[in-house]
């Protein structure tokens, strides 16, 4: 059975478990005025590591900009947002960039790997960029991992598109990010290849004590997180431990995601 790992209150005092990232009371506008458009209203939350989440809620509730905010790609307009114990806001825009290469990993819909490069090119492309010592060893290890050791010297076109999301997981891992956050990450990929990605993501949380959270409008890769924070109007609406499929999916009815 599962260890439910996923701390959804602030943290508090002494005793606190460790946590990959954390979010207090973070709002965030977009536009000005009586035009402006809340799109984080008041967002608390504190995710452990070693765990799996999983952002779900309506078109419109705020999931990608609850991302962007906890990575570092986007500043709340008020609030605090954390990687480990490192805040983000008194951050300028070069550290923020050292910090997401360094200690954020990403996986997108679309996999955004470099054509001209090969497989294991492409996985050690962070390292490269923040000047950091390749350990040759963990490459190989996380290629084994993602089930690519044969591939190391393919091109991204060479790979069908479950591979290339194996690829695009092995570049988050290599740096040993604080949180890989994923976007849609099998939103490109058949139903048969999405459970093979979400098993490995799976995985890596298990076996490597690896921190995910992944924004989807999925139910069923929903059900491989530990937790479901469910977002709707820039809220928190709504969290499930151990969710499985139905629930998740009865829940997103209940807060009119298919209406
Ligand atoms: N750059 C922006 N400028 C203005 N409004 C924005 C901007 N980005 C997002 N919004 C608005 O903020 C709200 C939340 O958007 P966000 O993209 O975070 O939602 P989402 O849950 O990811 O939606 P979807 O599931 O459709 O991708 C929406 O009303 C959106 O129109």
């Amino acid at each position: 059975m599962r260890t439910e790992r996923t701390n959804t209150q602030p943290r508090s005092g002494t005793g606190a478990r460790s946590h990959a990232l954390r979010l207090e009371e973070v709002t965030k506008v977009y536009g000005r005025g009586g035009r402006g458009v809340r799109a984080l209203d008041g967002v608390s939350v504190d995710i452990a590591r070693g765990s799996f989440t999983a952002v779900m809620g309506p078109s419109g509730s705020g999931k990608s900009t609850f991302l962007h905010c906890a990575a570092g790609l986007d500043k709340p307009t008020s609030g605090r947002a954390y990687i480990g114990d490192t805040e983000l806001g008194g951050m300028n825009e070069t550290q923020l960039t050292k910090l997401r290469r360094e200690r954020i990993g990403f996986v997108f819909q679309a996999f955004n790997l470099v054509p001209a490069l090969s497989v294991r090119q492409n996985v050690e492309l962070p390292l490269r960029l923040a000047g950091s010592r390749l350990d040759g060893q963990w490459l190989e290890d996380i290629l084994l991992r993602v089930g690519l050791g044969g591939r190391a010297a393919h091109r991204p076109s060479e790979l069908s598109g479950g591979q290339q999301q194996r690829v695009a997981i092995a570049r988050a891992l290599i740096t040993r990010p604080d949180v890989i956050f994923g976007d849609e990450p099998t939103g490109a990929l058949d139903t048969v290849t999405a459970k093979e990605i979400l098993s490995l993501l799976r995985n890596c949380v298990d076996e490597t004590g690896q921190t995910v959270v992944m924004v989807t409008h999925d139910p069923v890769a929903a059900s491989y997180a530990d937790t479901v924070l469910f977002l709707a109007d820039g809220r928190i609406a709504d969290r499930m431990h151990a969710p499985t499929a139905e629930r998740v999916a009865d829940r997103m009815t209940h807060l009119g995601a298919w209406a």
